[in-house]
């Protein structure tokens, strides 16, 4: 028998070596990153570090400058546009502002991925649509408008659309922002149920620690553009490292310094001769 590497099949995602440049920026200097199948894996760190950008490398819209993305076995630099297209069909995305269409129903708005690619029979769609919409406790909201929903109701709707065409990874870019505590709660709950029981694998992006440690399975915390921590939530909040004492105890000096880069103060005041 021949032995198989679990490896590969153990991580939905696999970043290796990753460096990335944007402009004069560097953004990434040899990411390595492994986001496990099954598992709900948070991505967190400073403003402006490269987690929009590590999901955009992700989903190959972006190509780095040198290292390797394996997203389902399978290196991206090697696909072409048909293979890109195939794995972003498979990609669920939920961002904070829920993007619902104003002018279509709660059910129409669940529908609108199927809709969009290919002629399918009404009572296939209703099949496939009220189960999301059940699955996210709405079923009884399908006829409402979006201006009709609260914004927690609004992010479950964008949620049921998420997951209408059953992802393999899904995305979510900043879930929590601007839900109340009750919301919240039904978000967190959802993220770890649907992961579950749709044998989901996901990604999220977000600054809350407490609401990440409740959903998360392994946080990474990215920095100076590398991984400045990893692990469980209990053990990465602990903040051992410099970067979490400071990201996660939320002071305002640190590795990430509070003073943009300014040029000298006094010569700024103009006290002083600035030196050339
Ligand atoms: N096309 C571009 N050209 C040059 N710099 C860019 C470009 N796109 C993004 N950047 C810079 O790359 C850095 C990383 O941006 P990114 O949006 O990935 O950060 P982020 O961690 O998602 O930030 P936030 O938490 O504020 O959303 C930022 O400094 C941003 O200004």
């Amino acid at each position: 028998m021949t032995a198989v590497s679990t490896t590969s099949t153990d991580a939905l995602v696999s970043i290796r070596g990753l460096r990335t440049k944007l402009g004069d920026k560097v953004i990434f200097d040899g990411v390595e990153l492994d986001i496990p199948r099954g598992s709900v894996t948070a991505v967190m760190g400073p403003s402006g570090t490269g987690k929009t950008t590590l999901l955009r490398h992700i989903t190959g819209q972006l190509r780095p400058d040198a290292g390797s993305i394996v997203v389902d076995g399978r290196e991206l630099a090697t696909l072409d546009r048909d293979g890109l297209f195939d794995l972003r069909e498979r990609i669920g995305y939920l961002f904070q502002n829920s993007a619902l269409l104003t002018d279509f129903t709660v059910f129409e708005n669940v529908a609108f991925p199927l809709r969009q690619h290919a002629r399918l029979p009404e009572e296939l769609i209703r099949n496939i649509v009220l189960p999301k919409l059940q699955a996210v406790g709405l079923r009884g909201a399908a006829e409402l408008m979006p201006a009709e929903l609260s914004g927690g109701m609004a992010r479950r709707v964008a949620l049921a659309r998420a997951i209408v065409r059953d992802p393999m990874l899904l995305i979510y870019d900043e879930p929590f922002v601007g839900l109340d505590p009750i919301a919240l709660n039904q978000v967190l709950k959802l993220i770890r149920t649907l992961n579950h029981t749709l044998g989901l694998t996901s990604i999220v992006v977000a600054h809350e620690l407490a609401a990440v440690s409740r959903v998360a399975d392994h946080i990474y915390l990215l920095a100076a553009g590398k991984v400045a921590a990893h692990g469980a939530p209990d053990q990465i909040s602990r903040g051992e490292t410099e970067w979490t004492r400071q990201f996660f105890g939320g002071e305002a000096d640190g590795p990430v310094p509070f003073h943009y880069p300014a040029r000298d103060y006094a010569a700024d005041l103009g006290f002083t001769q600035e030196r050339a």
